[in-house]
């Protein structure tokens, strides 16, 4: 099989992101035909500094457009060349580069529609620093659902836990922990008006057909928190359990999906409960991903389902604080499992 060209958009500059999808693509390139997608000056300097041997051919958007990208083999990653709205220095955020990182997504969005990739993998932005530069910008989870003209996406983390996480030494866990999310990237103020019955039987019926789809996942299991504590403690805690979460629930398995709960969230995620799931869904950002990140941070992945494209992030942020010191602090295995999950995704979609 030929190697799935996958796009990676290098993030936000002054980052972390340019160095991780370089080493990531560099060490990949038997299996993945990567195109970084950035300011090829800018991410030819930085490959020159992490290793001389990576060699990197720019190709314009122009010229994609005109003639589709051309052929090249493993020896050299390939960059879909993006000009930066201003110099970057490391570990310090500019707003002139905040519209240059939106145009990489665009230009990895107009590539998978145009065929010249199979997938996207994207390394991380900073959201403050778009919102800087005057466009409201949420996560790319939003805003690729926006660009797709698709109405709904579901965020979902997925990781093999490591110790120390208790559970990862019991035989009984599943290797993957999946999360994924009833909300994205919203206030908490804003998360109860947002968990509706038609909203959950969106998230539930988008989580099930990706997870057989792309997953292979025959049947798929799904344990469901509660939103409030104690699920709400029969309504003496909140309401959201009964008037909404269960309803949706019931509502689900009599359209054929296995989904349980609601369940307290606090004692959901232990071995008894994750042993007979294939995923978890929360009701909002920071119920289900502290749990993910403190079982798998630095090796998760971030995969957006529901979309009609392919699209895996990494788990962490930008690390403004390692960009600052200098190439070669930043560990790149979240960038390699999040190529690794494309592959996977893009195979399992092959007929
Ligand atoms: N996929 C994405 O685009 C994405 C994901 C998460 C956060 N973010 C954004 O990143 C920005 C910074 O977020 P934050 O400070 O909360 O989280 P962060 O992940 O950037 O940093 C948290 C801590 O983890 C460390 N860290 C992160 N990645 C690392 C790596 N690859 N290797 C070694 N150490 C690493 C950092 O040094 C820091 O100590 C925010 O704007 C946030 O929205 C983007
Ligand atoms: N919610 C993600 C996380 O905590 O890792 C992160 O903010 C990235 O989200 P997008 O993929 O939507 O940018």
């Amino acid at each position: 099989m030929s190697r799935p060209r996958v796009a990676i958009t290098t993030g936000e500059p002054a980052g972390i992101g340019p160095e991780i999808a370089i080493r990531a693509a560099w060490a990949m390139r038997q299996r993945v035909n990567a195109v970084l997608v950035g300011d090829a000056a800018f991410l030819a300097m930085t490959a020159a500094e992490i290793d001389p041997a990576i060699r990197i051919s720019a190709v314009s958007t122009m010229a994609a457009r005109n003639a589709g990208l051309p052929h090249f083999g493993a020896d050299r990653l390939c960059a879909l060349d993006i000009p930066l709205g201003a110099h970057v220095q490391p570990g310090v955020l500019d707003k002139e580069n905040g519209r240059y990182v939106l145009a990489t997504l665009d230009a990895a969005i107009e590539g998978v529609q145009a065929g010249w990739f199979d997938a996207v993998a994207t390394a991380p932005v900073q959201k403050s620093t778009i919102n800087d530069a005057g466009v409201a910008f949420t996560g790319h989870t939003e805003y690729f659902a926006e660009q797709t003209g698709t109405a709904r996406v579901v965020m979902m983390l997925a990781g093999q836990p490591h110790s120390p996480w208790p559970a990862a030494a019991s035989a009984a866990v599943p290797p993957q922990l999946r999360v994924a999310l009833a909300t994205t990237h919203l206030p908490l103020k804003d998360v109860s008006a947002a968990l509706t019955l038609d909203s959950l039987a969106q998230t539930l019926n988008i989580l099930e057909a990706d997870l057989r789809r792309k997953f292979g996942l025959a049947a798929p299991r799904i344990l469901v928190a509660g939103l409030n504590p104690h699920a709400g403690e029969n309504g003496y805690l909140g309401r959201e359990e009964i008037d909404t979460i269960s309803p949706a629930l019931a509502a689900a398995r009599e359209r054929g999906i296995d989904a349980r709960g609601p369940y307290p969230a606090d004692t959901l995620f232990q071995p008894k409960y994750l042993q007979d799931a294939d995923c978890v869904l929360a009701m909002y950002h920071d119920q289900g991903l502290p749990v993910l990140k403190y079982a798998t941070f630095g090796h998760g992945v971030n995969i957006t389902l529901g979309l009609p494209l392919i699209r895996t992030s990494v788990d962490h942020g930008t690390a403004l604080d390692l960009a600052a010191q200098g190439l070669g602090r930043a560990d790149c295995s979240s960038m390699q499992a999040a190529l690794e999950a494309a592959l996977q995704m893009v195979q399992a979609s092959r007929p």
